[in-house]
């Protein structure tokens, strides 16, 4: 089957998971040529709609017969919806917590599956989701996130601060930094503005930085930089590496269960022993029709007044 259909007059859908938000593209049967351009354009927040990043919603057999998708990653089956993401870049990334909440809450909003409990497709593979209390717009929904990896030690620099972590691999890879003494004042003061430099051997293919207070009461306060984006309000696979990260540092241990608190809300994470658990809410801000020309008119001719 070919690319045959034409963003403009597509449908999309407008959602966030604590502020981490999306363009959703219901294209059941990957008809839509997915550019990065596309993405970039969607995703501007002056041109396009504005979003951290894309879920296309698609059969996962049809994103294999397109081509989208090489092979059937592990654990889903061929017609399993498929979460297609894209960074705000256009780039592709293999997960993303808050994108897959969103994308189960819409799923079962607009009754494209039978109950609250199924499975979704990712790049990182099959992830289970229990959506409950879910309405047209809001949901809270616990996703199985695989298993976690904590690996090597690094470090990251951003502004003139350089801070020590761990990779953790999520399915996509992270470097969760917890920064002894931290607190939330100087997590607000750290300059996330102008990016960080991180160890490319260590990071081959970029990684998601986040840093982290030290565990108080149960709960950490964390600000992330995303591959692909930049600063967002909330990442969802950042929280469960933030998690294990601290975690270990303050038990010797990454199991057990902490909130993580980031700008845009509270997410709760449970560490088991072979996979972890997020759960947070979702909210389905609204849709829309994509008109005619819309991407077309970034730049339209100066007119001059006279
Ligand atoms: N916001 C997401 C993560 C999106 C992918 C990430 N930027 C990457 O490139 O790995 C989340 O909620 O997990």
């Amino acid at each position: 089957m070919a690319a045959d259909v034409d963003i403009e007059g597509m449908t999309f859908l407008k959602g966030h998971g604590t502020q981490n938000d999306f363009v959703l593209l219901p294209d059941a049967d990957a008809r839509l040529d997915l550019t990065a351009d596309l993405v970039i354009a969607l995703c501007d927040r002056r041109r396009g709609i504005g979003a951290d990043g894309v879920l296309r919603v698609a059969r996962a057999d049809a994103l294999c017969v397109t081509g989208a998708l090489d092979e059937l990653p592990a654990g889903v089956g061929t017609r399993d919806w498929f979460m297609d993401y894209r960074n705000a870049d256009g780039s592709i990334a293999e997960m993303c917590g808050n994108g897959v909440r969103v994308f189960a809450h819409h799923l079962v909003a607009a009754g494209l599956v039978d109950g609250p409990d199924f499975i979704v497709g990712s790049r990182a593979g099959a992830r289970a989701v229990h959506v409950s209390d879910a309405d047209a717009t809001t949901a809270t929904v616990t996703v199985e996130m695989g298993p976690v990896t904590v690996g090597v030690e690094s470090k990251a620099t951003l502004g003139d601060l350089t801070v020590a972590g761990v990779a953790v691999d999520v399915g996509n890879p992270h470097l969760a930094c917890v920064v002894p003494d931290l607190d939330r004042a100087g997590l607000d003061a750290i300059d996330f503005a102008s990016g960080a430099r991180f160890d490319t051997d260590v990071f081959p293919a970029g990684v998601n930085i986040e840093i982290v207070t030290p565990p108080s009461d149960g709960v950490v306060a964390m600000r992330v930089l995303e591959r692909g984006v930049g600063e967002t309000r909330s990442c969802g696979t950042g929280t469960v590496a933030a998690a294990a990260a601290a975690l270990l540092a303050s038990t010797g241990n990454q199991l057990g269960t902490i909130d993580v608190e980031v700008p845009g809300g509270r997410v709760g994470i449970r560490l088991d022993a072979d996979a972890a658990y997020l759960t947070g809410p979702s909210v389905l801000v609204g849709s829309g029709v994509l008109r005619p020309g819309w991407d077309r008119a970034s730049n339209p001719p100066r007119t001059t007044t006279r």
